[in-house]
């Protein structure tokens, strides 16, 4: 194998990219059906506004080795479904006992994160901000704020996303809400669908044994 060559990048807070490596991932809204919880909100801000990149990514993949790192830049629009803030689609790592780390650049938001038992926690994102997504833990990054919302994260080479998992339980058991004043709150999704016993047992009996996840 070749070895990675060692680099570095510029990441342009103007227009939330990091410079000298290509686009690896690009939402734009109308590729985000089923994620908010108002559906004719949702499509009619589709019906006028389907084609607006919501978030892209620019990334570094060295490699995909155990033991390598992926970096890169995630950039979040501004917005809201009704009162639900623009957030990530969202996923575990397919490779669940990798973790994750986020560091704020600009704007504001959060990291949502929820537990294959269900347990959820909230952390507030700024800049200079860091932020550790433990292994097993569901994650998805919403911006609060009115103008981008633009985070540098590192995580391990052999993760992979895994997206099922939440579309499976009908979303994540939290949604960020406008709460009116300016500020947010979470509710809990009444659609949520807790995973069972077994299907926690038999996630987390998975740590180590997926191979070759494509990135
Ligand atoms: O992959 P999602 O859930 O669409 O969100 C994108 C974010 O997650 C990542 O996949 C990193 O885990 C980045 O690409 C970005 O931070
Ligand atoms: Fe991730």
């Amino acid at each position: 194998m070749k070895w990675p060559e060692p680099c570095s990048f510029d990441v342009d807070l103007g227009t939330g990219l990091m410079t000298g490596t290509q686009t690896r991932y690009q939402k734009r809204l109308e590729d985000l059906d089923g994620l908010y919880a108002d559906s004719t909100a949702f499509r009619a801000r589709v019906a006028t506004s389907g084609q607006d990149v919501v978030y892209d990514v620019t990334d570094h993949r060295p490699s995909s080795a155990p033991g390598d790192l992926i970096t890169g830049v995630t950039r979040m629009s501004p917005g809201k479904i009704g009162d639900e803030y623009f957030m990530t689609r969202g996923h575990i790592h397919a490779n669940i006992d990798r973790p994750e780390l986020y560091f704020g650049l600009k704007g504001n938001g959060l990291m949502v994160m929820e537990a294959p038992d269900g347990e959820t926690r909230i952390v507030e994102i700024r800049a200079n901000t860091v932020c550790y997504v433990p292994p097993r833990w569901i994650h998805r990054s919403v911006n609060l704020g009115n103008g981008d919302f633009v985070m540098l994260f590192c995580y391990p080479a052999d993760s992979g996303q895994d997206y099922a998992i939440i579309e499976k339980s009908n979303g994540m058991k939290l949604r960020i809400l406008d709460d009116g004043n300016g500020g947010w709150r979470s509710v809990e999704n009444p659609a949520y669908i807790a995973r069972s016993r077994a299907d926690v047992d038999a996630l987390l009996a998975s740590a180590g044994r997926v191979e070759g996840v494509a990135p």
